[in-house]
């Protein structure tokens, strides 16, 4: 198990952010993603997990074992636990066998090209083993970076924003092909996810943070169906939030569903237009994938519904 208590961070020159988790877990194998506005400290969250930074009280406990922080290390870092690099790591002028070969110095060569093939193998880049690194593109360096960090065979992998610059084509087909290959490996992995939907298809739980805290952690399927609060609601698309005295005025059948922060809140597709009764006004219509959604204002307030 993965377990966090009581952990709290402050950058020394940002007064106004600070990181404070009173708890946290996961269990070993558990795939997570970490949501949250920009800003809200979920990269200085998996740095403290990774023993990057050095937290000002509170501790990480991998199986049952003290994570140690990056001030009580000579070099920071976790072997067991391990964050794939944001600006990939790689020389420019070497071959990515070449740049990966550093990573593994303490095999033999036999055992490190076996290693090296098998992990270019699994992410599907077998064929850049011989390009230079300044000639791939960031798409292709990012998995070459999570490439290096597999090599170090961490128990926990730790990767922040590891879709950022791929493709929605290569994304479509890597997500599932890296979730199989996780499970195979028995890997606890936590992932920083700014997409949503990338978040539902890697992980099986999920964390989301604003301004330093947790303010929600669950299954995938509790946190997009179900979630606590409005800003769990907003990171998983678009939704309309509405005044109970809204609800009722606005629609034949006002909701009864969900009622968060006070408030009633519905995503397009739960709501048909023929289901308002108030005077509306269409300001927008916006086709989307196998329904039309259509942004109309009723008495100055905007709301999306489905056609
Ligand atoms: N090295 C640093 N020194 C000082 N302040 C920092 C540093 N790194 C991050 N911060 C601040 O800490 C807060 C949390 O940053 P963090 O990078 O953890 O957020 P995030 O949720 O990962 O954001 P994003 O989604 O934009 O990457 C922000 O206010 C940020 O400006």
């Amino acid at each position: 198990m993965l377990e966090v208590r009581n952990l709290q961070y402050q950058y020394s020159d940002e007064t106004e952010f600070a990181l404070d988790v009173p708890s946290w877990s996961c269990s070993e194998g558990a795939r997570v993603a970490i949501v949250g506005r920009s800003g809200s400290g979920k990269t200085t969250f998996l740095k403290c997990l990774a023993g990057l930074l050095q937290p000002g009280e509170g501790e990480i406990l991998w199986r049952d074992e003290r994570v140690k922080g990056a001030e009580e290390r000579l070099v920071p870092g976790n072997d067991k636990i391990k964050l794939v690099r944001q600006d990939f790591g790689q020389d420019p002028h070497m071959k990515v066998v070449e740049n990966l070969r550093k990573y593994i110095l303490s095999h033999d060569d036999d055992a490190r090209a076996d290693r090296i093939k098998k992990w270019l193998n699994e992410l599907e880049i077998s064929n850049l083993e011989q390009r230079k690194a300044k000639h791939l593109s960031g798409g292709q360096l990012q998995r070459v970076a999570l490439a290096q960090t597999l090599l170090a065979e961490p128990e926990v992998l730790l990767m922040d924003e590891p879709f950022s610059n791929l493709d929605p084509v290569h994304k479509h087909d890597f997500i599932p092909a890296l979730r199989e290959l996780f499970a195979k490996e028995k890997m606890t992995t936590i992932s920083v996810m700014h997409d949503p939907v990338d978040a539902l298809r890697i992980a099986d739980q999920i964390v989301v943070f604003q301004d330093g805290q947790i303010i929600e952690s669950g299954t995938s399927e509790e946190i997009f169906r179900n979630p606590k609060n409005l800003e769990t609601a907003r990171l998983f698309g678009l939704i309309s939030v509405l005044s109970v005295e809204q609800n009722n005025a606005f629609f034949n059948h006002p909701l009864d569903k969900v009622v968060l922060d006070k408030k009633v809140w519905f995503r397009p597709n739960e709501v048909v237009l023929s289901n308002v009764k108030a005077k509306y006004t269409v300001q927008r219509k916006l086709p989307m994938p196998g329904a039309n959604w259509i942004e109309i204002e009723i008495d100055g307030k905007l709301i999306v519904v489905s056609e």
